[in-house]
């Protein structure tokens, strides 16, 4: 466990021009008649090329709704989204179908909306492969050798429904790594999977960033998922409100642990959300006294009460 945990915080902190995925203060407005729903209010992100994330958060705190806008499938509002130099925000219409083959995949948490049911594992792989046209002679080994490669190979003539969850989701990684795109997103990958599955299939996805330089995008509810990879970021309200960075220390007998530091994420325009525990516990409330010092900040309850 503490090898990849190193390689992936490292990475976490290459330099800053190498991102793969550059969010700032993105805004997605649902609007259902008179009603506004704010899904993302100001969300900032940057993941590095080849890093591996999980993202966390309350239901309804804005998680499938960055997915979708990384997917390509939906778009913001407001605020700037960029993937592999892809402009998101302003990207046409006849540009997103080639966005969506060439530079995303996709494994999403209901193992049947993966998968087309009436074709078997193989087909299933071919599918991503004819629609980007790769040569026709070729496609049914590339999707045998992509099966293999995710440890499903004999699962290459059955159908969706003839395979566990583990092996749907294999087949459905597969599917979404044909066309060998540079970012692998997966909302809530393992939600239907009992444990052992969900551990097997995390160790492809962390596999398939590691080994093959794949960004790798997690949105999970799984602690045991969110606790194994490099960065996890917490959105809150539509925003990131905070980021664990995970890295390994060596003990003085020579023996490794893992340290995860917790940091708050302050926005463009200075803000940073204080944790609801600090707040309690200090009882801070509407206004704060704030000291500069030499190397960090002071931030005091209001004692004018
Ligand atoms: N198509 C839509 N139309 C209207 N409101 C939407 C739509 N999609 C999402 N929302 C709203 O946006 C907010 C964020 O939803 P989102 O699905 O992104 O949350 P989430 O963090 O993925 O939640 P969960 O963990 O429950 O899946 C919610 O208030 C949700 O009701």
């Amino acid at each position: 466990m503490s090898e990849p945990a190193t390689s992936l915080a490292a990475t976490a902190h290459a330099a800053a021009d190498d991102h793969l995925i550059v969010c700032e203060s993105v805004v997605r407005i649902f609007q259902h008649g008179p009603i506004e729903v704010q899904a993302l209010q100001g969300l900032d992100l940057h993941v590095t090329k080849g890093e591996m994330i999980a993202v966390v958060g309350p239901s309804g705190a804005g998680k499938s709704t960055l997915l979708s806008i990384l997917a390509g499938a939906d778009s913001p509002t407001a605020g700037t989204v960029r993937v592999a130099g892809w402009d998101l925000a302003k990207l046409p219409a006849n540009q997103r179908v080639g966005y969506r083959r060439g530079v995303v995949g996709l494994v999403q948490q209901q193992t049947s909306r993966n998968l087309i049911p009436y074709l078997n594992a193989v087909d299933n792989v071919v599918v991503p492969l004819s629609l980007s046209s790769y040569p026709r002679r070729k496609r049914a080994a590339r999707a045998a050798e992509l099966l293999d490669r995710f440890g499903v190979g004999y699962c290459a003539r059955r159908l969706p429904g003839e395979m566990s969850g583990g092996e749907q989701q294999r087949v459905a990684i597969a599917v979404a790594m044909a066309n060998e795109p540079p970012l692998l997103l997966a909302d809530e990958p393992t939600g239907e999977l009992d444990t052992t599955t969900s551990h097997e299939i995390f160790e492809t996805l962390r596999a398939t960033s590691a080994e093959d330089g794949v960004t790798v995008v997690v949105v999970t509810h799984d602690p045991t998922v969110s606790g194994q990879v490099g960065r996890t970021v917490a959105i809150r309200d539509g925003r990131t409100s905070s980021e664990v960075l995970r890295h390994t220390e060596e003990l003085e007998d020579g023996q490794q642990r893992i340290v995860a530091q917790e940091y708050a994420v302050m926005d463009r325009a200075g803000r940073v959300q204080v944790p609801r525990e600090f707040r309690e516990a200090l009882e801070l409330t509407r206004r704060v006294r704030l000291t500069l010092e030499a190397n960090h900040l002071e931030l005091w309850p209001d004692d004018r009460r």
